[in-house]
């Protein structure tokens, strides 16, 4: 039912390839020919964290989405185990100026994209989903994870401050207070405690079963129009998404700034060694 690359992911654009960056395909896309819905899956082997050319493959897939007017979209992983471990650690250790520029500006661009896409949009979360992970199942209209996951918005047990724009992405989704308690302790949710929470809609068996879940959820939307459909959406989002337009260079110096800060580069360097660590 699915055909696989139906729609194709354009490779990394000129611009990356001066970073000598090769042209891997990070992002999977399939459709349903009979329901017009997509199935994008992430494939960065092992972790599915988020670096450069994760997030710009990414963003091109859902734009061509909107441009081919799909019918509804499901995220997802290839692995078993992690749906994404959030932002690639390694675009902020030690980083190219420029490099990592362009990898905040491009989460910037992909999180304005995902969370206002005009076509229905799902997590199917078959597997942990920390920070950057969690962004992107939160920009989401309707979430499905697995059981034994986690998923939250760890920072600040990583010492640092989750971007004003991830905040307000969990305050829609699970209410202000919940977000509160979520965000100032860094808490990393289990399935069951994120469905009772509101951070998830609902549990599935497989991954099969969530992407059927999924296909149950977008089908609801067959009976909408379409345009009042968006624009209800879009009358919720888009204050937060031109808030982010308006300060994306802002929001840019306030990153570099931290990321250059020798303080946090030691603590991204005992986290990676913590990562490597907890394998040993
Ligand atoms: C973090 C400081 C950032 C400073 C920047 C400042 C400011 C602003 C804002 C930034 C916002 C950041 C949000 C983020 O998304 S930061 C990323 C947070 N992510 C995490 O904390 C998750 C870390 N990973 C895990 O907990 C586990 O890997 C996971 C539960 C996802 C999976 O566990 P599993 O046992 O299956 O796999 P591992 O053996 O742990 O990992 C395999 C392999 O992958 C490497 N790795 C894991 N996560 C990341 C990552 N986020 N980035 C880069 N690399 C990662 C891990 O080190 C292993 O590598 P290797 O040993 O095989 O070489």
């Amino acid at each position: 039912m699915y055909s696989r690359t139906m729609l194709k992911v354009r490779t990394l654009s000129n611009n990356l390839k001066m970073y000598g960056s090769t042209s891997s395909n990070f992002v999977n896309v399939s459709v349903n020919d009979k329901s017009g819905v997509a199935i994008v899956t992430m494939q960065r082997e092992p972790v599915n964290s988020l670096n450069l050319e994760l997030i710009t493959q990414l963003k091109t897939a859902l734009s061509d989405l909107e441009r081919n007017k799909c019918r509804g979209m499901i995220l997802t992983s290839a692995s078993k185990s992690v749906f994404s471990a959030g932002l690639d650690i390694m675009e902020m250790y030690k980083p190219n100026q420029e490099r990592v520029r362009n990898f905040w500006l491009s989460l910037q661009d992909l999180w304005m994209t995902l969370y206002g896409c005009s076509y229905p949009s799902v997590a199917a979360i078959n597997g942990h989903s920390p920070a950057g992970g969690c962004l992107l199942s939160m920009s989401c209209e309707y979430r499905i994870m697995l059981p034994n996951f986690t998923i939250g918005l760890n920072e600040t047990k990583l010492g640092i401050i989750a971007p004003s724009w991830f905040v307000a992405t969990m305050k829609n989704t699970i209410g202000f207070r919940k977000a509160e308690m979520a965000l100032t302790l860094g808490f990393l949710f289990t399935t069951e405690e994120a469905l009772k929470v509101g951070l998830i809609d609902e549990v599935a068996s497989s991954k099969e079963d969530a992407i059927a879940k999924a296909d149950k959820f977008i089908g609801q939307f067959a009976k909408i129009p379409p345009q009042p459909r968006t624009i209800s959406k879009l009358m919720l989002r888009s204050k937060d998404i031109e808030t982010l337009r308006k300060t994306k260079e802002q929001d840019l110096q306030a990153f570099l700034q931290v990321v250059n800060d020798p303080k946090t580069q030691k603590g991204l360097e005992l986290y990676l060694e913590s990562l490597k660590q907890r394998k040993a």
